[in-house]
């Protein structure tokens, strides 16, 4: 028997106004994948991501996250989610201990599972004497691979990352990827936009969108042979050429 997918979406539709942002789009996430969603700016992946994540009620179509209804049971969905962008992540002008307290504090974790996972998580950094730092202080790379771990602390089914790598130098964008390997390992689905073609690469599946369709869906050396391309980078080129989209 086949597991439900965790992330399943049929005909998912958001419209402004007469403008349709994401069009239509359907697919299916399995439990403890990395799910690459690229487009060209403007495609419509921050639109469908707000769709998935319950911040926004779709227009028309299906969409169910860990099994509960984007429509009805929003509540539910961000209980059962983490989420962190490049744009969104911690608190500059409050401690590193005081930003994972307070994450954590929102999902109603106890205070001996903050107390260990806060040791735990301080250790993998390498942050042990830096708790009471202010996150404001700490290098760019070091504060997005903090935000990914606060993400991911109260154990969520799935992490959305909204081009979590953004200006991040490419030694601290691997040592990121190995934190999603682990955290896919341990059975967190990983829903991952990236501009970064090598991050691709890691993903088991990419979907690519194109003016608010999903206009290819497979594992990078799938779309690589389709497109009779040597790179993800030459695949994404030939179906972004395709955008009629103004900001595309
Ligand atoms: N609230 C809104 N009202 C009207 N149009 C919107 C709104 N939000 C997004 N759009 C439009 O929908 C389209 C898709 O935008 P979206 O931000 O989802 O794209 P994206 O693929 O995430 O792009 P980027 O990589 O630049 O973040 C764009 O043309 C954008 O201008």
């Amino acid at each position: 028997m086949t597991e439900q997918p965790i992330i399943y979406t049929e005909h998912l539709t958001k419209r402004f106004g007469d403008f349709t942002a994401v069009d239509a789009i359907s697919f299916e996430v399995q439990k403890g994948e990395i799910f690459g969603f690229l487009g060209a700016n403007g495609a419509g992946k921050t639109t469908a991501m707000r769709m998935l994540c319950g911040l926004s009620l779709p227009t028309s179509g299906k969409a169910t996250i860990a099994g509960f209804d984007v429509y009805k049971q929003t509540e539910k969905i961000k209980q059962n989610i983490g989420y962190m962008s490049q744009k969104f992540s911690l608190y500059e002008d409050l401690t590193i201990k005081e930003n994972i307290r307070f994450y954590a504090g929102i999902y109603g974790k106890s205070d001996a599972f903050i107390k260990d996972k806060t040791a735990q998580l301080l250790q993998q950094l390498n942050l042990e004497a830096e708790g009471d730092k202010l996150v404001g202080s700490l290098p760019l790379g070091l504060k997005q691979k903090l935000a990914f771990s606060v993400a991911v602390f109260h154990e969520p089914q799935i992490v959305f990352l909204d081009e979590p790598t953004g200006g991040v130098d490419p030694v601290t964008r691997r040592e990121f990827w190995n934190m999603i390997y682990e955290a896919a390992t341990a059975g967190i689905t990983i829903f991952v936009t990236t501009h970064y073609m090598d991050e691709a690469e890691y993903c088991n599946r990419i979907s690519i969108m194109v003016d608010g369709k999903i206009e290819a869906l497979d594992t990078p050396a799938g779309l690589k042979e389709t497109y009779n391309a040597a790179t993800m980078d030459d695949v994404f080129l030939q179906l972004a050429r395709k955008a009629t989209r103004s900001d595309a």
